[in-house]
Order: structure tokens, then C-alpha cells, then sequence
């Protein structure tokens, strides 16, 4: 099957896009659109943006829309447990991207800098109040982790059950990388607006083994039908 043949099967939808530039305005018109309904709607709207290096062209394009930012609140899908000061801090770049609104937003920060495990169980507690979010924009690597959730994870499984996992939980370091936090698929599913963001031949061709339910790919458990997946090839 196609790769779009296999997405309609599986009951997601998928938005393909000439390149990563059409890609970033779809992402931030329809992210936009979402947090003004939950607004109207509510009073407030919550969503939760991943880190890495492919978010900075629909974050440049989200910061340009008009938006009430005092009634969003912002916080992360994941985390390195670094401060705010390191190259490596996805808060960083959120901040940076989103300067110009930052002292309006509410901001829900994943690292509190007392340990992975206490930060994960304040965070936790945390969202109970923030949940559903309105919004979660998700990024995935090409051996197709999402958020923080590693194939290589011993505790994988644990943080996949969609009844007990924690909200947010503690990823141990390894030799590839530093500890970090990452929100659970029970904290990241159910958002009113649910998108996967990827590019990339490479990106795709993980997709659609996850889809193929080959190879226990952690993506595998975000790929829910309310999903939508924003593709665009390479820049
Ligand atoms: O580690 C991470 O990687 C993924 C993918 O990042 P990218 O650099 O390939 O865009 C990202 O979604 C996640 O938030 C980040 O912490």
C-alpha cells in the first residue's frame, strides 16, 4: 500500500505540502485557527509544541499571527533536562521564537531543575488541570521517537499505557543522549487539534513502518485516526 493509501486505511488524515515554507504557514494558520476557537469557545485555549530543529519555520509564522496570547498557555510535548540557558534546551527555542508574546503567555515549563523524577511528578501534577489540550503539534526523529519516547527505552512500555502511564515522565540518559522529560501519549492524545509534523523522505518512510505496525516504533502510539499528518519533502 501507499503511504497514502495506508493513512486513509488506518483512519488519519493527511496534508501534504509543495515544501517545508507552505508546510509552516498551513501548520501556524491551522494552529492559529484552533486556539481562536478554544478561545471563543472557553476564555483560554492549552497546547503543547516539540522541540527540536524542524519547528523553527512554523514558529516564526505562528509568532506572526493574531492571537489573544494571554489566554494561551504553552508548554512542551518534551524536554532535555537542561535550563533554559543551554543550546540544547527546547524551551529556549519556544522563547526565542515566540519572544515578542512571551510575557503574555502562560508558560508551563517542563525542567524545574530539582530532578528528572521530581520535575516529571510536579509537571504531571501540573497538567491535570490543563487537559485535553486544544493544540499539540508533534515532531517525530527518523528512527521515530516522538516527544521523548525512545524505542531503546527499557521503560517504553510503561510510558506507552494509555491508562497508567504518568502524564509526564523522566527518560533516562544514555551514551546518545542527555535525561530528559517527555509527556505520555495519555497526556498528548485527545487534543482537540492533533497534528504530526514531518519532512522528508526518510521521516515519511518511518511513518508508514509504523503504520505497518513493524518494528515497535514509539510513533506507533500517537498514530491515532484524530490525527492529522502534515508532510512536506526536504527543504
Ligand atoms: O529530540 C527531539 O526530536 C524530535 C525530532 O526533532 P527534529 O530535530 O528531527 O525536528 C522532536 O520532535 C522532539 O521534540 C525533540 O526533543
Amino acid at each position: 500500500m501507499t503511504f497514502e493509501q495506508l493513512t486513509r486505511a488506518r483512519g488519519l488524515h493527511l496534508q501534504q505540502h509543495v515544501d517545508v515554507t507552505a508546510q509552516a504557514e498551513w501548520l501556524a494558520c491551522r494552529v492559529a485557527d484552533q486556539l481562536r476557537k478554544a478561545i471563543t469557545e472557553k476564555g483560554f485555549a492549552r497546547m503543547a509544541l516539540s522541540g527540536g530543529r524542524s519547528p523553527q519555520a512554523f514558529l516564526r509564522q505562528l509568532a506572526g499571527q493574531s492571537l489573544d496570547w494571554s489566554r494561551i498557555g504553552l508548554t512542551l510535548v518534551d524536554e532535555r533536562w537542561v535550563d533554559q540557558h543551554s543550546a540544547d534546551s527546547n524551551a529556549a527555542l519556544l522563547r526565542d521564537a515566540l519572544a515578542e508574546h512571551w510575557t503574555q503567555l502562560h508558560w508551563l515549563p517542563l525542567y524545574r531543575g530539582i530532578s528528572p523524577a521530581a520535575d516529571a511528578e510536579q509537571v504531571s501534577a501540573a497538567l491535570q488541570a490543563w487537559l485535553p489540550f486544544d493544540v499539540v503539534v508533534l515532531g517525530m526523529g527518523v528512527d521515530g521517537h516522538c516527544a521523548s519516547l525512545f524505542a531503546d527505552d527499557p521503560q517504553l512500555a510503561q510510558w506507552l499505557d494509555p491508562d497508567a502511564a504518568p502524564l509526564c515522565v523522566p527518560v533516562a540518559a544514555n551514551a546518545q543522549r542527555l535525561p530528559r522529560l517527555s509527556l505520555t501519549p495519555r497526556a498528548l492524545v485527545n487534543a482537540g487539534l492533533q497534528l504530526l509534523a514531518i519532512s522528508g523522505e526518510d521521516k515519511r518512510a518511518t511513518v508508514q513502518q509504523a503504520l505497518t505496525g513493524v518494528g515497535g516504533l514509539p510513533v506507533a502510539a500517537l498514530l491515532q485516526p484524530s490525527l492529522t499528518i502534515s508532510y512536506s519533502p526536504a527543504g
